[in-house]
């Protein structure tokens, strides 16, 4: 096309269309289309939305009957779109914004027509012209799989409306009224039925991608904006019982926030001046103004959705499988089919009318929709589901490995742990240089670093008053495994572990007290190739890894300890997890843990690594499934990762594992199921005789089955919530005890129940027992839940109740 022999006009004419292309405006409209049954009307759906101009993507989401289409409005309206997608009968409509989907809950009137004609010829053995009722039934239920059906034909395509009017027109054919009548009402029936199962899981879709409210108010002159035209780095502000608009920091004022839509925990994160607050996150309580990060389009919930989106149309292994046959096996049906049909009689056999019936089950039993559905659904409710504990699970494969995890490698810092560290101890080396100076250094130096020891670090200058300027530090190299290095006011100076010590100075003894010391990470710093200081960090372990790891045990699944960190901070992890871990693996370059991933995959399997994605990106990428922690982790890993949990709870990584186990299940219960239930019809036909509803039925009934069963995955997780439940009511009169105390002395009550985000009292809150695992006392906290129906209540000021950390209730104390 592009050859050196093209015109000018032709030329120009397709700089026209770039230059046309480039002014476009394009906008997603959400349709919800009635009429994707199965993923046969796939095709049909892009073969005629495509050719529309105007219209830059269709994608189709079978298992919540969703198209979305991402087109111009100015070339092609939302109006028109519905229009063509109904001439072929796919009962197409636009959501509202934020509505949960379909709104034609009652049977259509063909299906209710097509009832009552079928009801009525039933009287037929009273008056036998009745029985022309059925033949009116057949007529009035079927317009919408003719409609629909016809446009399949258009494209040479076969698919369910097709074979069901063949067998209607057999039924027909062979005088068989009520049969043909019974055909249509089954299948019209089923049809709606399953739409209905549908409506659930669409509307918890929905509500994952209607969180972001549309319009948005600029904190300075109070303006109401669209949330799309606001830019980078404009302050909004956000009232209490407002959603945040879009992704940002907070500029003035204190809140608390509810990020259960991001997270799946509910409970009020404190957030003041510097705390960053996310898109679709609900402000509970306070007023904030928020200077934007992100334009709405690149907000994380406005990515999540897209992977979520993404997800459901990227096909996995089992679906392709059942695709690719499907290609190969309708057409080699209809041929066996009619060799059945015209075969015998031509040789001779007697009972005609038997074998065309026998070929019409057959065509009926062929219709693999049953079959194409058991994989996409399944799947589809089980990344919903995942995503509401706050599990984003990238696509149905990662879903299938998911469940086939046999071991687990874990990240220490930031995953095991919390990736908070305290400096324990700060010393100048033989008064060699001044303390203000070391600080000031490290500190400079160190806010460059991401790595949660540099926070660590700063702060700890910043607590002594020195206050980092990282203006002044001329060059910066970040030295993996190791730490970091950098030059200020002409000083060439290393900060890391021991690594750091062989690297940038001659002498290589150890101060002697820095050996006895146990759990801690140690540090040193060199300046011009001489040991100038020395400190230690400490780390806690993350509330419920040690219960996330016997989880994983009892699954099973063996886990291992990957880390940068020293050896003996290795141990005392391990130590402080009870011993859970089966192996450990410390100082660590990130080669080293890809390698190991590597090792590990090939010992025990399929592999998992849970990381936050500060030097373990790669080896997110080489495992099987990499599992990158919280949305505020590296970006990097959110990218190379299979799977993000939007909270940094670790008893998440059991719960997904259980999760993908369940969905393979129930994709294996689905397939076996929709075969068995075809082979049992074409079994009765050949040895008793061919009853053609029954085949019906069996294809109709079995496409129901399996979008019951796979909705069954849309309860998991539930369990693990009635559980927190049972806390609640206790916690309700806690807080009650609380907002008293409060009312007679604020500090009284801070003290003796404790503050959300602030120090927890050691013991239980509910049943006031020493807690029974050192765990439990850290985990103690106050959680805040408010009731809210959907993102349209959000306004409404939130009634607040309180609940208990999981943790707390696993810990046993306070069952009921
Ligand atoms: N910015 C830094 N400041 C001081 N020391 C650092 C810094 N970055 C790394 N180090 C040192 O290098 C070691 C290895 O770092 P690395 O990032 O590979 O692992 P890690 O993140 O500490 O542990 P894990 O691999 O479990 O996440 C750290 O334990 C620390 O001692
Ligand atoms: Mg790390
Ligand atoms: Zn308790």
């Amino acid at each position: 096309m592009m050859g050196g022999g093209e015109s000018y006009p032709a030329l120009e004419a397709s700089l026209l269309a770039e230059e046309a292309a480039a002014r476009r405006q394009w906008e997603k409209t959400y349709l919800d289309v009635l009429g994707v049954c199965c993923s046969a009307e796939v095709a049909l759906v892009e073969r005629l939305l495509a050719p529309l101009d105007g219209v830059r993507a269709v994608a189709v989401v079978v298992p919540s009957r969703t198209v979305v289409v991402e087109h111009d409005p100015a070339a092609v309206s939302q109006s028109r779109i519905v229009k063509v997608l109904n001439g072929a009968g796919l009962e197409a409509s636009v959501r509202a914004y934020g509505s949960s989907g379909f709104i034609g809950r009652r049977p259509s009137p063909y299906i209710v027509a097509c009832g009552a004609l079928l009801l009525a010829s039933s009287f037929r053995w009273l008056l036998l012209p009745l029985q022309w009722l059925a033949l009116g039934a057949a007529c009035a239920g079927a317009p919408p799989m003719v409609l629909r059906g016809l446009a399949a034909a258009s494209r040479l395509a076969l698919d369910i409306n097709i074979l069901m009017l063949i067998a209607v027109a057999g039924a027909v054919a062979l005088k068989d009224y009520t049969e043909a009548g019974v055909i249509v009402f089954l299948f019209t029936t089923a049809e709606w039925l399953e739409t209905l199962a549908c409506t659930k899981a669409s509307a918890g879709m929905s509500s994952l991608m209607s969180m972001i409210p549309p319009k948005a108010v600029l904190a300075e002159t109070g303006e109401v904006v669209n949330v799309r035209d606001i830019g980078v780095g404009v302050v909004i502000a956000v009232r209490a019982g407002e959603m945040v608009p879009v992704d940002g920091v907070v500029v003035d004022g204190q809140s608390e926030v509810d990020e259960r839509s991001l997270t799946g925990e509910s409970y009020p994160v404190p957030k003041q001046p510097q705390s960053e607050v996310w898109a679709g996150t609900l402000n509970l309580d306070g007023y904030i103004a928020v200077r934007t990060m992100a334009l709405a389009e690149n907000s994380t919930v406005a990515k999540m959705e897209r992977l979520v989106e993404e997800a459901q149309q990227s096909k996995s292994k089992t679906q392709r499988l059942i695709d690719s046959c499907a290609k190969y096996y309708t057409p080699a049906v209809v041929v066996l089919g009619a060799g059945v049909a015209l075969l015998p009689p031509l040789l001779g056999a007697r009972d005609a009318e038997r074998w065309f019936r026998l070929a019409l089950v057959l065509l009926v039993s062929a219709c693999p929709c049953a079959l194409v559905l058991s994989t996409p659904v399944a799947t589809f409710c089980a990344l919903l589901t995942a995503a509401r504990m706050g599990v984003l699970v990238k696509g149905g494969d990662v879903l299938e490995s998911l469940g086939e995890i046999r071991a687990v490698a874990f990240d220490k810092t930031g995953t095991i742990t919390r990736g908070e560290f305290t400096v324990d101890m700060f010393d100048v080396v033989e008064q060699k240089v001044q303390m203000s100076h070391l600080l000031y250094w490290i500190s400079s130096i160190e806010s460059k670093s991401s790595h949660p020891m540099a926070a660590a670090l700063v702060e700890h200058a910043q607590s002594k008053s020195i206050q980092p300027k990282p203006e002044c530090v001329a060059e910066f190299r970040i030295l993996p495994g190791e730490g970091v290095y950098g030059e200020i006011d002409g000083k060439r100076i290393y900060v890391g572990n021991k690594r750091v010590l062989a690297r940038g100075s001659s002498c290589q003894t150890v101060p002697e007290r820095m050996n006895g010391l146990k759990g801690v990470s140690i540090g040193y710093v060199i300046c011009d190739g001489d040991l100038v200081g020395v400190f230690s960090l400490s780390d806690d372990c993350r509330t419920g890894a040690a219960e996330a790891i016997r989880e994983l045990a009892s699954m099973g699944i063996s886990s291992v300890l990957l880390t940068g960190d020293s050896a003996e901070a290795a141990v005392h992890a391990q130590e402080r997890l009870g011993g859970a871990l089966e192996e450990l693996h410390s100082e660590l370059f990130p080669e080293d843990k890809v390698r190991l991933v590597g090792a590990l995959k090939a010992r025990a399997g399929p592999t998992m690594m849970v990381g936050d994605g500060m030097n373990d990106a790669p080896a997110l990428a080489t495992a099987d499934v990499g599992v990158s922690m919280g949305i505020s982790g590296s970006a990097a890993a959110m990218e190379t990762s299979h799977a993000t949990l939007m909270s940094s709870d670790i008893l998440r990584v059991p719960e997904a594992v259980r999760l993908g186990r369940r969905a393979r299940r129930t994709i294996a219960v689905n397939m076996v199921s929709s075969v068995a239930a075809k082979a049992a019809v074409l079994a009765l036909a050949v040895a008793w005789r061919p009853v053609l509803w029954a085949a019906v039925l069996a294809d109709v009934g079995t496409c129901l089955l399996v979008v019951l069963n796979s909705m069954l995955l849309l309860g998991e997780g539930r369990r693990r919530r009635g559980k927190e439940e049972a806390c609640r009511a206790t916690a309700r009169s806690l807080e009650m005890r609380r907002s008293q105390l409060a009312a007679v002395s604020p500090d009284a009550a801070t003290k003796s129940v404790g503050k959300t985000g602030g120090d927890a009292p050691k013991g239980c809150h509910c049943c006031h027992k020493p807690s029974r695992s050192p765990e439990h006392s850290v985990a103690i906290d106050v959680r805040v839940d408010e009731q809210r129906e959907g993102p349209t209540a959000a306004t409404c000021a939130p009634a607040k109740k309180v609940e208990y950390s999981s943790s707390c209730v696993s810990a046993g104390c306070c069952s009921p």
